[in-house]
């Protein structure tokens, strides 16, 4: 079924100084679509998402939301429609938790204004859903990365837009809170959100995304389905690094490193586990 666009991104080209960091990248986004952005480091993502949220203006292309050039579109307006999360933030001033959530209701909220009952409920369930409510209280600057990280994914959900652009949402978050990150993000999208991330973990993409825009060199290298396009060939040529990727049963894929330190990795040669692989509890590969 063709999903109805809901960014598109036309030809942006970007550049800080005369270097060009992005040059002719175009694609579009369905709504409830869950995107995301792989690449090297320094390759030109959050760039990217900068321009998608109007931070930055391209030297050329434009970016449309519904149709509308973001130019155009107010940033009061596009915060009740695109919600961002970014990479790293800090605050001087010593804001709590539920301030920093409150924060997200403030595109809803007139000049001059006090936070309603409603305001306040909205944050506490945001709080809530990210399991931090034990935070709301304390000092933004003396949390950890993680928590900070978590503050930011639950004043996106106050802030009620239903598109999520995040650079590298899970960066900080420990195992456990990865995984419910990752779990809350497939939640929303069943509930009709829509979600673009960048990562440096291909797993996550696999894992969760319907699709992956691979950037190289501040151009598109690939653009599709996740399943076919984040392959050993595709990771070698973004990462230099050689990685098999496998299917486990059911439709899970992990990527296993082909060498550590000159040791043969695991998933140097797919096969069959039997009785004798009992080290490795993860059922039966398949093979990529
Ligand atoms: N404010 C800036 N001024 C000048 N150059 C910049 C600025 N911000 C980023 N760059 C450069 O632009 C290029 C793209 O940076 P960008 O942050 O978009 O990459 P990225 O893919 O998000 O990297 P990472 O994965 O390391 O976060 C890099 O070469 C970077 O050094």
């Amino acid at each position: 079924m063709e999903l109805k666009s809901l960014i598109e991104v036309e030809h942006i080209s970007f550049g800080y100084t005369r270097e060009i960091v992005l040059s002719d990248v175009s694609f579009a986004i369905g709504e409830g679509e869950i995107v995301t952005l792989l690449g090297p480091n320094g390759c030109g993502k959050s760039t990217l998402i900068k321009i998608m949220l109007g931070l930055l203006r391209p030297a050329n292309g434009d970016v449309f939301l519904n149709g509308r050039n973001i130019g155009q579109i107010g940033s009061r307006a596009l915060a009740r429609k695109i919600a961002y999360v970014p990479q790293i933030h800090r605050s001087s001033f010593p804001y709590t938790v539920m301030d920093v959530v409150l924060m997200g209701r403030i595109p809803y909220k007139p000049f001059f204004f006090r936070y309603s009952k409603t305001d306040q409920r909205i944050a506490g369930d945001a709080l809530e859903r990210l399991s931090i409510s034990h935070l709301a209280d304390r000092a933004y600057t003396e949390i950890s990365g993680g928590e900070r990280q978590l503050t930011l994914i639950a004043r996106a959900l106050a802030q009620g837009a239903k598109t999520f652009i995040m650079d590298e949402p899970a960066s900080g978050l420990d195992y456990g809170n990865q995984l419910r990150l990752l779990d809350q993000i497939i939640k929303l999208s069943r509930e009709g959100y829509t979600f673009i991330k960048s990562t440096h973990s291909p797993e996550h993409a696999l894992w969760i995304a319907d699709r992956a825009i691979l950037i190289k060199n501040g151009a598109i290298a690939a653009d599709g389905k996740c399943d076919e396009i984040i392959s050993s060939e595709n990771l070698f040529s973004l990462y230099n690094a050689r990685v098999n990727v496998l299917k486990l049963t059911g439709s899970l894929r992990v990527c296993v490193p082909q060498t550590i330190c000159g040791c043969a990795g695991f998933g140097h040669s797919p096969r069959v586990l039997d009785d004798s692989d009992s080290p490795l509890p993860c059922a039966v590969i398949q093979g990529a």
